[in-house]
């Protein structure tokens, strides 16, 4: 063990080979354009499952063994361009004092959710990040050696108002009522919660790149359930407070990371989201690639959106699919992506299918050039 140590010290890491992904988010020159999967590390992988079998989910993620093995496992069979650190974000409220458990069947659920203003009292305002998140560190370090350099690895959390639906629903919900209760009933209680959270995600953010994360993802699933006006409240200047505060600070220490910014079904506000200080924008499948464009101007790189269900096509399909979504974003300031994560019974030749096609059809449109 002790001669392993040098794993969980986050220096000398092995030198990056592939760094299209970074390339391509700052929007820079490539010669192809780069493609990961959200949930790349999931059930639809039967390695996947037999390490996860048996082993309750949390605790799974609280070892740093298991999470570099579940994140480098995509990687041994696709050829894709970054791997992102097997986690998840409910982690967070866990470590301000929430209990959450994963129950099969039904997803992540909190048996004492936050009901009314007074439960706030029940959170851990400062969190010692290093203390209660360090195995999520742990994890980062020993991935970023152990994935070799191949390359690039993304840290990522849930944004403030995603992680505030989860502990005021207390699972998942079709409405969310529960949630946007609050945001109609107690509007300064949601600010206060809103505000612990996002002085918990820049820490933790920060944390994970100290560790050795190269990226950040910031999700905010549960943008669409908002409609422009509150998003603008109650999500937006969280996400854009997040990215100042992380960039600033890593500025600092003359670090410059790129940061993804994807809330899900949040087109009503694509504009406000491409001035956000982040260097990428997610987009799900109900967008167009040419309006995407037009609507953030050239300012930002844009990352995703197949729908995940094409991945049920045929693989020629997949390819002619890939092809069109490719010539409506461009090959540059482009990451391609689903616009949301693989499900569990997806086929692993299908998601091959789909990073080839990115891979070929890039570079033949890059070659034309
Ligand atoms: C909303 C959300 C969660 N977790 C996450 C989000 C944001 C992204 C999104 O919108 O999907 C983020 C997440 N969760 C997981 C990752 C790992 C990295 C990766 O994407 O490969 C990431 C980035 C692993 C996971 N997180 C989870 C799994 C599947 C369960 C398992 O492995 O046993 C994985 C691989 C569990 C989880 N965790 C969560 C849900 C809704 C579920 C699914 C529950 C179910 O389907 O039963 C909360």
């Amino acid at each position: 063990l002790t001669a392993d140590l040098h794993l969980l010290n986050p220096k000398d890491f092995p030198q990056l080979k592939n760094d299209t992904f970074l390339r391509a988010a700052r929007g820079e020159e490539i010669e192809h354009v780069p493609v990961w999967c959200m949930r790349q590390a999931g059930r639809y992988l039967p390695e996947f499952r037999e390490s996860r079998a048996g082993k309750d989910f949390f605790e799974t993620c609280q070892s740093p063994e298991a999470c570099c093995e579940l994140t480098l496992q995509p990687l041994r069979r696709f050829p894709f361009d970054a791997a992102i650190i097997f986690s998840d974000i409910l982690v967070v409220p866990q470590a301000m004092g929430m209990d959450v458990q994963m129950v099969a069947g039904k997803g992540p659920t909190f048996p004492e959710p936050l009901k009314e203003p007074e439960d706030l009292q029940r959170l851990q305002v400062k969190v010692d990040t290093a203390k209660e998140l360090g195995y999520v560190f742990r994890a980062i370090t020993l991935t970023r050696h152990k994935i070799e350099g191949k390359v690039p690895l993304i840290g990522f959390s849930g944004a403030p108002w995603t992680l505030m639906s989860y502990m005021i629903e207390g699972g998942g919900s079709n409405t969310h009522s529960k949630a946007k209760r609050w945001l109609y009933q107690h509007p300064e209680a949601s600010h206060m919660l809103l505000k612990m959270l996002t002085d918990v995600i820049v820490e933790y953010l920060l944390g994970q790149v100290a560790a050795g994360a190269q990226a950040l993802q910031v999700f905010e699933s549960h943008a669409g359930i908002l409609g422009p006006a509150e998003f603008k409240e109650f999500s937006l200047p969280y996400l854009r407070d997040i990215a100042r505060r992380v960039k600033d600070k890593l500025k600092e220490a003359g670090q410059d990371v790129p940061m993804i910014v994807f809330a899900k079904d949040a087109h009503y506000a694509l504009e406000e989201l491409s001035q956000s200080n982040y260097e990428v924008v997610g987009l799900d499948w109900t967008i167009d690639p040419l309006s995407a464009r037009e609507r953030t101007g050239g300012k930002v790189s844009l990352q995703g959106n197949m729908d995940p269900c094409a991945l049920y096509a045929p693989k020629e399909r997949i390819s002619d699919i890939v092809k069109k979504m490719l010539e409506g974003f461009g090959t540059r300031g482009y990451i391609a992506n689903l616009g949301h994560g693989v499900y569990p019974d997806m086929t692993p030749e299908n998601i091959g299918a789909f990073v080839e096609a990115v891979h070929q059809h890039s570079k033949q449109m890059i070659k034309q050039i």
